[in-house]
């Protein structure tokens, strides 16, 4: 397919970035050659959200930081930003509102665009047309890229967690949106979405992405390694490591925030107290 026939993509990732490590970077790399390798998309951005203050995970810090260290962690890509607006709402936000948002911010550039383009070449608007989708109360908008949610495949195990997700949230995401799910270790999302009707009805809108180069860095394992002083250097940029040390970030102390909190979704969901 020549290039300019290729689905331009979006792809949006949303979780802690407690704090942002290599392997959150690499994700959106193995995402983007993945979805470009079979000859259909363009992967034309990245973006990282982190989650705000409010989700009440054991052990996040203030948004503020994650947020500057992903930044950090980004001026060096060409195609990944970091978006605040998840993070800057006063109350934990549902994905499916993250994604509906940043959906919206693209659309809303994409008029921008069309009107420069009748104004300065005259030529005809694009994005005009709307057309609904199967199963979402959102409309596509001719000309606007497609977002994808890009997680890896704990988040996609976490839609089987009672409490946590809704189900009509679940359906929009695959249904009109589409997501990109990176492998992890000790976990098969290829089974995952066969056993799940829902994901199996969407599977053509899942792309799974497989990570030959196991490796199971996470953000817990680098903030237990900070509380023992053991070097994160190589997991994670340069700059974020400095940031951390400069900010005496990641201690004991910060481990047990919201140890005594639920989780914000499940807290919304099944109506639990906050501690
Ligand atoms: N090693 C990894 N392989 C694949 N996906 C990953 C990996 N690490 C993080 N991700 C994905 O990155 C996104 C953000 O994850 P998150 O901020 O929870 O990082 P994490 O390393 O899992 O942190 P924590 O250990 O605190 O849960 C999620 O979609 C998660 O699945
Ligand atoms: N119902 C929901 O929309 C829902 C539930 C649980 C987690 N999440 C999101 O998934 C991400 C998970 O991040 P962690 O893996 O760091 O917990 C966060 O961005 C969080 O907001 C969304
Ligand atoms: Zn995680």
């Amino acid at each position: 397919m020549e290039g300019q026939s290729r689905t331009k993509v979006v792809l949006l990732a949303c979780g802690s970035f407690n704090p942002v490590t290599n392997m959150h970077l690499r994700m959106f790399e193995l995402a983007r050659d993945h979805l470009e390798d079979t000859g259909q998309y363009r992967v034309v951005k990245g973006i990282i959200s982190p989650v705000g203050d409010g989700y009440k995970k054991k052990g996040l810090i203030e948004a503020c930081h994650r947020l500057e260290m992903a930044r950090l962690a980004t001026e060096n890509s060409d195609w990944i930003i970091v978006d605040s607006w998840e993070s800057l709402q006063p109350e934990w936000v549902e994905t499916n509102k993250v994604v509906r948002h940043h959906y919206d911010e693209l659309a809303a550039e994409q008029n921008d665009d069309d009107v420069d383009t009748v104004k300065y070449s005259k030529k005809r608007r694009i994005n005009k047309q709307v057309y609904c989708f199967e199963g979402s109360s959102h409309q596509k908008r001719r000309g606007c890229p497609q977002l994808m949610l890009l997680c890896g495949a704990d988040v996609l195990e976490s839609f089987g967690q009672p409490n946590l997700w809704k189900q009509e949230d679940i359906n929009e995401i695959v249904s009109f949106y589409g997501l990109v799910c990176v492998t992890r270790s000790g976990s098969d999302p290829h089974k995952f979405i066969q056993q799940s009707d829902t994901l199996w009805k969407y599977r053509r809108n899942i792309h799974i992405v497989h990570e030959w180069v196991t490796n199971e860095i996470s953000a817990t394992h680098v903030r237990r390694a900070l509380r023992r002083s053991q070097s994160v250097r190589y997991l994670l940029p340069d700059t974020v490591v400095d940031y951390i040390k400069v900010h005496h970030l990641y201690t004991a102390e910060s481990e047990q925030k919201n140890a005594d909190v639920v989780l914000a979704p499940l807290q919304r969901y099944t109506g639990a107290s906050s501690s």
